[in-house]
């Protein structure tokens, strides 16, 4: 069971605050969807809880352990970002290996595996990043979130780019990572895709939030 604490998360950049005094709680096994206009604040509050940068005020405790305190990162974390770092002159199959030897968990048969269930065939394995579409460029990077098996699966944005094949492939791997007992946190402007996913959704303005849904009952 991982639990993530957001208690009265304040973040302030540039002399503007990003994400304003927000407590919430998130648990394993359940999909938390992050909704908003662009710019309210979703990116942000993501990167608050992977600990890639840490709040003005207030406290984000993974398994009651502060983060930027107790810990620096969660432990089992992973993330879909906006633009993943991935290296133009590799193939997928060598981005995903090069970022599975940091912890050094899984093999390359793993790796495999992974590439295919986001629909990525043995021919694109070995095909230099560079030449991926964008919509193979996000599959990829889906896999490089979910190939672990992390406890936490941050995933901002996952269907961008996608094909109407390529959203419902999402939608499949969320479900699985729901049902396998991850904490998964998902931004989407699709509001649908949230609805359908979200057990709760929480709606961000300005880095506020205003309101909360869970299960179809609005707060
Ligand atoms: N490096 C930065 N320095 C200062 N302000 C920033 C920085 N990055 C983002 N912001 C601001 O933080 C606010 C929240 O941005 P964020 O990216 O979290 O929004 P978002 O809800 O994810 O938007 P989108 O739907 O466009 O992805 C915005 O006002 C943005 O301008």
């Amino acid at each position: 069971m991982t639990t993530i604490q957001i208690e009265g998360v304040t973040k302030k950049l540039k002399g503007v605050f990003v994400i304003n005094n927000v407590s919430i709680t998130l648990s394993s096994g359940n999909v938390t969807g992050l909704r908003g206009v662009n710019g309210s604040g979703k990116t942000m509050l993501m990167r608050l809880m992977a600990g890639l940068i840490l709040p003005t005020k207030g406290t984000i405790k993974i398994d009651d352990k502060i983060l930027g305190k107790e810990i620096t990162f969660p432990e089992s974390i992973g993330i879909l970002l906006e633009n993943p770092a991935f290296l133009d002159s590799y193939t997928g199959f060598q981005n995903l290996k090069m970022l599975a030897s940091i912890r050094n968990k899984i093999d390359d048969v793993q790796i495999k595996h992974t590439l295919e269930k986001v629909g990525l065939d043995v021919e694109s394995h070995n095909k230099k990043y560079k030449k991926y579409s964008l919509g193979m460029k996000q599959r990829l990077g889906i896999a490089g979130a979910i190939m672990e098996q992390p406890d936490i699966v941050i995933l901002d944005e996952p269907t961008n780019s996608l094909d109407t094949a390529g959203v419902e492939l999402v939608k499949q791997i969320i479900r699985q990572e729901k049902e396998r007992g991850a904490l998964v946190v998902l931004a989407c402007h699709d509001t649908d895709i949230l609805d359908e996913l979200a057990d709760d959704i929480y709606y961000l303005e300005n880095g506020s939030l205003v309101s909360t849904t869970t299960r179809g009952q609005t707060v």
